[in-house]
């Protein structure tokens, strides 16, 4: 197979880095939008700035310059780009023919003339720019770091179309890695978006050392915050049990190559959250996206109250001591307050 890639930071580097491994042999091209950054790579066979120490397998090309001539001829273009850049990415590939599928794990944050609108996921980004696009999502538990080791790792392709899950599972299926489909793109993006909040939650946790009873807390009520949601918005509650939902929760929230964990932990510090994002150099969709998961949550009548203390803290309303007093202050709840 043709394989592009469109980004270069860790995710866009390591998922290309895999492909380019495959036992097919496929023709992988990572894209960068910097030149600068583009010809360093091909140089230095190494993405310094992004994945540094990983080098980068020979058969991988590396392009820049405009993506869509970099996807003539393809048979798969992968966007790997934060959410923030997936609304123009999307609207240059509009026109394609060939599977595109996505990386990027959050809610689109609404932003200048469009900051009144309701956030989206991916595919509902999708919808408005690019409606003829075969389209769907690759996600589950995989920081960029192992997968450019190629340690085993577990993914899951979300698509309403065939086509495109098999061509997800055609491009990345090896030997290090399994990639499981599955029809719900919903609960998919639902869960690798809301996870990073929950990621930002638990980091807190563990920087003001509250213990693992509280961690645990944490993430068995926040996958059933994620899961309320998700189901809100037509996700099959299968899915939140699966690698989307309960494996990128767990990894997400207790591994320390989380970004969005580290986030929590550095706010726990006493660091402001410009201080944690900076020091980062990379994404941490959880600080762009719990804003819209909280207002989403909210129009559909979905209680998310740890989401909701993220969103304080984030916005400097609650210091850190006193959103977790603000969690453990509610008043006394059935466990599963939706049963029929
Ligand atoms: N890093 C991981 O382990 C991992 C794993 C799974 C999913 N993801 C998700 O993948 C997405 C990308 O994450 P990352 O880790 O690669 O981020 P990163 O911060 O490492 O890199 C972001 C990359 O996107 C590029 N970019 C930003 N705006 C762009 C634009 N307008 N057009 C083109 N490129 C642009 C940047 O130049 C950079 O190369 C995020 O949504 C993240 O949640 C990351
Ligand atoms: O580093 P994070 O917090 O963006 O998480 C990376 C991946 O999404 C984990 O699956």
């Amino acid at each position: 197979m043709k394989i592009v890639v469109l980004g270069a930071g860790a995710w866009g580097t390591a998922v290309a880095m895999s492909a380019a491994q495959h036992p097919a042999g496929h023709q992988v091209t990572l894209w960068a939008r910097n030149p600068a950054q583009a010809s360093a790579m091909q140089t230095q066979h190494e993405n310094t700035h992004y994945l540094p120490g990983m080098a980068l397998p020979p058969a991988l090309q590396v392009a820049s310059g405009d993506p869509v001539a970099a996807c003539y001829g393809a048979d798969l273009a992968i966007v790997a780009t934060p959410m923030a850049a997936l609304r123009g990415m999307l609207t240059a590939l509009q026109g394609l023919s060939m599977p595109v599928a996505w990386l990027c794990k959050g809610f689109e944050s609404p932003t200048g003339a469009q900051a009144a609108d309701a956030g989206l996921l991916a595919h509902e980004v999708c919808a408005q720019v690019a409606p003829s696009l075969r389209s769907g999502v690759l996600s589950g538990p995989s920081f960029a770091q192992e997968v450019a080791r190629n340690q085993p790792t577990a993914l899951v392709a979300a698509s309403e179309h065939s086509s495109v899950r098999e061509a997800l599972v055609a491009a990345f299926h090896s030997p290090s890695v399994r990639v499981y489909a599955n029809e719900d793109i919903v609960g998919v993006e639902v869960g690798g978006a809301v996870k990073n909040v929950l990621a930002i939650a638990t980091g807190l946790c563990d920087g003001l050392a509250l213990g693992l009873n509280a961690r645990a807390a944490l993430i068995t009520r926040g996958l059933a915050e994620m899961t309320r949601l998700g189901l809100a918005l037509g996700a099959r509650p299968d899915t939140f049990m699966g690698l989307s939902g309960l494996g990128d929760l767990v990894l997400t929230a207790t591994g320390d190559l989380s970004r969005n964990r580290r986030v929590g932990m550095l706010l726990a510090q006493g660091h402001t959250l410009a201080q944690a994002v900076e020091s980062l150099g990379h994404v941490a969709e959880g600080v762009y996206c719990a804003r819209t998961v909280a207002q989403r949550a909210q129009a559909l009548g979905v209680d998310m109250p740890i989401t909701r203390a993220v969103v304080a803290l984030l916005d400097g309303r609650l210091s850190p001591p006193e959103a977790v007093a603000t969690l453990m202050g509610r008043d006394p709840a059935t466990e599963f307050a939706d049963r029929g």
